[in-house]
């Protein structure tokens, strides 16, 4: 059985951090952002980082930042991956020496097979929904059949995702993995342990039907 791979986003409180590695998420995302309700600084995150366990990724989402904040922010945090969830150019994302995906936001029209090709120098592309006024984040899906098959197990599929539509998502889209964010939380920036093991569960259901 081929096993989903879980990003949980946006986290700010060790407590949060705990859960989501107990209830067995492969990556956590930490926001650098600060327009976002989950935004971290450094300080922070490097404190959320300290004791994950060593096969559990580290994450750092950004959005267009100045190439200097993001190398501010490496030499704070032990990041394993960074997420460039903005208008990035290929180079932008290639020129910090670290592993890095691509968010995609699905505007109307978009070329999944060129940005594909696009970005090929990346670690992989993750799906987001598209919202004019902001950057991610926005708990909203996108259409899941606009996503051609030949490139559906190797993305990372995000946007609106939670406990009651993961499995289906993880079924029809098989995906390489999934990322959640609003779906498992009480209030932004603050998720809830209940919601997180929902959601696991739900990916574990998706993956015996997918
Ligand atoms: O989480 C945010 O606040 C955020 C801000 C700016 C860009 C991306 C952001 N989060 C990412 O958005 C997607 C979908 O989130 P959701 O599950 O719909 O809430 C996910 O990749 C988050 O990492």
């Amino acid at each position: 059985m081929i096993r989903t791979r879980v990003k949980i986003c946006g986290l700010t409180r060790v407590s949060d951090v705990e859960a989501a590695v107990a209830a067995g998420a492969d990556a956590l995302g930490f926001v650098f952002y600060p327009p976002s309700p989950r935004a971290v600084t450094p300080e922070q995150a490097a404190r959320l980082c300290a004791k994950l366990p060593p096969f559990v990724s580290a994450v750092g989402l950004f959005v267009d930042a100045a190439p200097e904040g993001v190398r501010a922010t490496l030499d704070q945090v032990p990041l394993d991956l960074l997420q460039f969830h903005g208008d990035e150019a290929p180079d932008y994302c290639a020129s910090f020496g670290r592993r890095w995906i691509k968010a995609l936001r699905m505007r109307p029209g978009v070329d999944l097979m060129a940005e594909r090709a696009r970005y090929a120098g990346g670690a992989g592309l993750l799906l987001d929904a598209y919202d004019p006024a902001r950057a991610g984040g926005t708990g909203q899906c996108f259409d899941w059949d606009r996503i051609p098959p030949e490139i559906a197990s190797s993305v990372v599929l995000a946007g609106g995702l939670d406990a009651n539509n993961v499995a289906e998502a993880v079924e029809r889209v098989r995906p390489y993995g999934v990322d959640v964010s609003g779906g498992v939380e009480a209030a932004k920036g603050i998720k809830d342990q209940d919601r997180i093991n929902a959601f696991m569960q739900g990916v574990r259901d998706g993956d015996t039907r997918r």
